[in-house]
């Protein structure tokens, strides 16, 4: 972490430490104090986020459908199960990292943000951290060509500021029998996340 003077509030921000099973106790032992966001969205959309963004590097990647399913010479529209191993469907089973956060850390310090409310409505989600309000609705606008919201840095000079080309990417299309058995994939696990976490997020 970098050095913080009194009155200011360092944020450090790796989507890794999610998952990373040695990461609540090493951030324990760094602030017990400290207070934790994890955006979270549908599983489903985020297994072929995580996918999109692997084919961006690596072109000629297979699709998405034969890494999903297990034993994908079978055809996509038959019976097969999900390789709940490949990283993409693995991570978001988000019962189990959230679990080993609530070890150590109380739920009131750990901000599980909803992923589609932070597209659709940015600023409310901005209250967590008991900072003054200086940035509010006034401060998004949604930007069509990037289909995302950003930012106007300062209300009085509104210079706009989106996400970079690798946030907000097209998704390929998935086969839709694909997406189904997905989403009974998840079904079980989103309860049980729902359980724990007491928020009842939309996802099917
Ligand atoms: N305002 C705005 N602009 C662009 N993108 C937005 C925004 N708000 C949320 N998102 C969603 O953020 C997704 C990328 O987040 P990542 O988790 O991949 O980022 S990172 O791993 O933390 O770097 C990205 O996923 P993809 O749509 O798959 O690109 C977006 O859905």
């Amino acid at each position: 972490m970098p050095p913080t003077l009194k009155g200011q509030i360092t944020m450090e921000k790796t989507p890794s430490y999610w998952v990373t099973k040695s990461a609540p106790k090493r951030v324990y032992a760094m602030n017990p104090a400290v207070k934790l966001i994890a955006v979270v969205r549908d599983p489903v959309t985020r297994a072929i986020s995580d996918y999109t963004q692997s084919a961006s590097k690596r072109p000629g990647l297979p699709p998405f459908e034969e890494f999903a399913l297990l034993n994908s010479s079978i055809q996509w529209g038959g019976t097969y199960s999900i390789d709940a191993s490949w990283p993409p469907v693995r991570l978001g089973i988000y019962a189990r990292p959230y679990r080993r956060w609530l070890r150590r850390f109380p739920k009131s310090r750990l901000l599980l943000v909803n992923g589609e409310r932070l597209v659709a409505d940015p600023a409310a989600e901005m209250d967590f951290l008991g900072l003054k309000r200086i940035i509010t609705d006034k401060h998004f606008y949604f930007n069509s060509t990037k289909g995302f919201p950003c930012l106007l840095k300062s209300e009085t000079k509104p210079i706009p500021h989106c996400l970079g080309k690798t946030k907000g990417r097209n998704h390929p299309r998935i086969n839709q029998s694909v997406i189904y058995r997905l989403k009974e994939f998840y079904k079980p696990h989103n309860e049980k996340f729902y359980q724990l976490s007491g928020v009842k997020f939309s996802w099917p």
